[in-house]
């Protein structure tokens, strides 16, 4: 079953070019490019064009079938060597959400086998499509999950962009308020604006709005006297990586609302596919952290905001430790408790 979801698809596969919803141009102007080869897929994912782990992944899936459209090679292992060269430069764009190197492996699995360049083109164009129609899926039940936890009248607080737009449709986090607006709930959400690129204001706050979910848009520094002032009663956030103990990486100021969450005594939910755990990695601690350019910081829309010379720190993510995770909800349902025993069964 689909809602009539009005936000439109972020991704969009050809057969020949993926077309892209420009995310860096969203709430002014919803933009459209084509990209035609892996070095603007590459470019786009760097740039921020798409984002949101489940969307970079997908778009990455389609960069490694743009790859391997392109290679010029008759004998397979020749094909293979240039995709693999293909697999690993989209690899490097950025390190943090596991969905980029779940989705490269799974279409370099599927191919696995294939006895001819032709056989291997088309074995990886439907796993790209099989991985993008699945994460629709699997979004609508991580919604319908997750609105169990949450009563008509509710009012909930999120951070970043975990919505319809950095998945194949619906969201993560986003996804039970689309879900509870076609139920006829109303769930109150507030935006936290997401400084530095502002994944909040500008698309969280867009992408609701776009589908007529009651949604209020505050800054960071606004988060504790919210759930003060506002009778917050849960906060949920997406995830970018989420390891075998239950850690979480998920874009920074997660860790802080997380505290708050605590101090305030409301739940704290994760919302996140099974494609965003990673369980080689034990700890939080062994999640690569994206930092990224200064410039992100000391700058509003290309206008300086801070002084010349100024030392900036600017990670993308922060790491949420497990105990302060109050409940997981994914595809399969929502755990608690021992994470770590938890997250075992996900997999069995
Ligand atoms: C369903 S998207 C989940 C996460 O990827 C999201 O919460 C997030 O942190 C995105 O960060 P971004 O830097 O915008 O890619």
């Amino acid at each position: 079953m689909t809602v009539g979801l009005n936000v439109p698809r972020s991704v969009q596969w050809t057969g020949q070019s993926i077309i892209l919803l420009d995310q860096t141009k969203l709430p002014l102007e919803v933009y459209y490019k084509e990209l035609k080869t892996v070095t603007e897929v590459w470019n786009s994912i760097v740039a921020l064009e798409v984002r949101g782990a489940p969307a970079i992944g997908i778009t990455a899936a389609f960069g490694l079938v743009l790859a391997a459209q392109a290679a010029k090679a008759e004998e397979i292992e020749e094909f293979f060597q240039s995709f693999n060269t293909a697999k690993s430069y989209l690899a490097s764009s950025r390190p943090t959400a596991v969905n980029l190197f779940w989705a490269l492996n799974r279409v370099t699995a599927a191919m696995q086998g294939a006895l001819s360049v032709g056989e291997a083109i088309a074995l990886a164009e439907a796993e790209a499509i099989a991985i993008q129609q699945e994460d629709e899926e699997v979004c609508r039940a991580i919604g319908e999950h997750a609105l169990t936890l949450f009563n008509d009248g509710d009012a909930v607080l999120t951070i970043c962009n975990a919505g319809s737009i950095a998945t194949a449709r619906y969201g993560t986090a986003l996804a039970p308020f689309y879900v509870a607006k076609e139920k006829g709930l109303n769930i109150k959400v507030y935006a936290s604006e997401t400084r530095p690129v502002l994944q909040g204001a500008r698309l969280t706050a867009w992408e609701l709005q776009q589908a007529e979910v009651d949604v209020t848009l505050i800054t960071d520094n606004m988060a504790a006297s919210t759930i003060a002032s506002k009778s917050i009663t849960a906060i949920i956030v997406g995830a970018d990586r989420i390891v075998a103990n239950g850690d979480t990486a998920n874009k920074v100021g997660t860790f802080g609302l997380a505290i708050l969450a605590k101090h305030f005594e409301i739940p704290f939910y994760v919302a996140a596919p099974l494609s965003t755990f990673d369980v080689s990695l034990q700890t939080g601690a062994d999640i690569v952290i994206e930092e990224r350019s200064a410039e992100e910081v000391t700058h509003m829309q290309g206008v300086r905001t801070a002084p010349e010379g100024i030392a900036v720190y600017n990670p993308a993510f922060d790491v949420t430790p497990h105990h302060l995770i109050t409940g997981i909800i994914t595809e399969k349902g929502i755990i608690r408790g021992d994470f770590e025993v938890e997250i075992k069964h996900l997999f069995l």
